[in-house]
């Protein structure tokens, strides 16, 4: 297995290996700023028709009042923090033998470390969680309240991120509970790592694309900065408010939504002052289940389907096995009509 960032020389040395540097055009410039609408859950009233504009505007919005208590947000965090700094025995740990599935993984950059054209600097922790009483079986124990605490975090997202779906199928016109079945059935937990890195010029964090999921929720850190959109031919900088999640549009959104809703294009840049530990939620479909635009938004137009119908596992797979650029996916996999 590939050594991880936060144990490695690599940061006691102050030096960038060969590996990490982007190549000249990879690299990252100038950005602008951008401010991020933040939603609050509880509004009923207005919360439907902020989702769906900053949906359509951005493909990214934030939420509040979203029935997480700041407790358990932190409580995780510190967790997730704790696991990158158990001694390497001990994290080694966490790489189970029986876990033949790899239902937890701990890891560096991408699952393309060997082929890779280069490295991103960060680790990171995986955790699938459904179903969640077979998987936190393999999840780490240490800290000892982990499975615990995360369990309970886990539980939480699920409830809210279909929360966030009902807004979005009653915003889209489908039956509130259109999205309750296996469009998002698979659900995993990625913890990603991002040590202080001595030349944030030279390094990337993790590259262009937009996720392959419905949707993302990520808990980032509103004191260390590093997650960037593209929107109309620049990069922008954002900060997200303080107990808040991000909430991103994924690819699946996109073709469910027949083109409604858009995906975000966006990165993540690497910080020469802090560390960096965000906390995403992928909310997908099985990987049996089939993706196809609602009937009743294709039908209803004059465009008819913009995408063709395909197996979810089809698309995870192409989109996996790209090497650094995962947006490629959009060009090589032609799920558009
Ligand atoms: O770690 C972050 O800030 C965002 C990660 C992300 O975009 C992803 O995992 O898809
Ligand atoms: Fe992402």
């Amino acid at each position: 297995m590939a050594n991880l960032l936060s144990t490695s020389v690599i940061i006691a040395n102050r030096e960038i290996p060969q590996k990490y540097v982007l190549p000249p055009d990879k690299r990252t410039g100038h950005v602008g700023k951008i401010e991020i609408p933040i939603i609050d859950l509880n509004d009923e009233k207005n919360s439907i028709q902020h989702i769906m504009k900053a949906s359509q505007d951005l493909g990214l919005f934030q939420v509040i009042n979203h029935g997480i208590s700041n407790e358990l947000m932190n409580d995780a965090m510190n967790v997730f923090k704790e696991v990158f700094d158990l001694p390497p025995e001990e994290r080694s740990k966490i790489n189970m033998k029986e876990d033949l599935k790899n239902i937890c993984r701990i890891y560096s950059s991408s699952y393309n470390y060997d082929t890779e054209e280069f490295h991103f600097w960060r680790d990171i922790l995986r955790h699938i969680c459904s179903p969640l009483e077979e998987c936190i079986k393999f999840w780490p124990q240490n800290p000892k309240n982990y499975r615990e605490i995360v369990g309970a975090y886990v539980v939480a997202l699920k409830g809210m991120g279909m929360k966030i779906l009902e807004n979005i199928s009653q915003g889209l016109g489908l039956e509130k509970n259109y999205f309750a079945n296996e469009l998002t059935e698979d659900n995993i937990l990625t913890i990603n790592h991002y040590p202080i890195c001595p030349d944030p010029s030279l390094t990337i964090g993790l590259p262009k694309h937009k996720d392959p999921t419905l949707i993302n929720i990520v808990q980032a850190p509103a004191d260390v900065p590093g997650l960037q959109l593209f929107k109309d031919g620049q990069w922008f900088s954002f900060e997200t408010a303080p107990n808040a999640f991000l909430v991103f549009v994924g690819n699946q959104l996109e073709v469910v939504s027949n083109g409604k809703m858009k995906g975000v294009v966006h990165r993540v840049v690497t910080n020469s002052n802090n560390a960096r530990t965000t906390a995403v939620f992928f909310v997908s479909p099985s990987m049996e289940c089939i993706v196809k635009p609602a009937k009743a938004l294709s039908e209803a137009g004059d465009c008819g389907p913009l995408y063709k119908a395909f197996r979810y596992k089809d698309y995870f797979n192409i989109h996996t096995g790209h090497d650094g650029d995962r947006d490629a996916i959009l060009e090589t996999y032609n799920f558009k009509i």
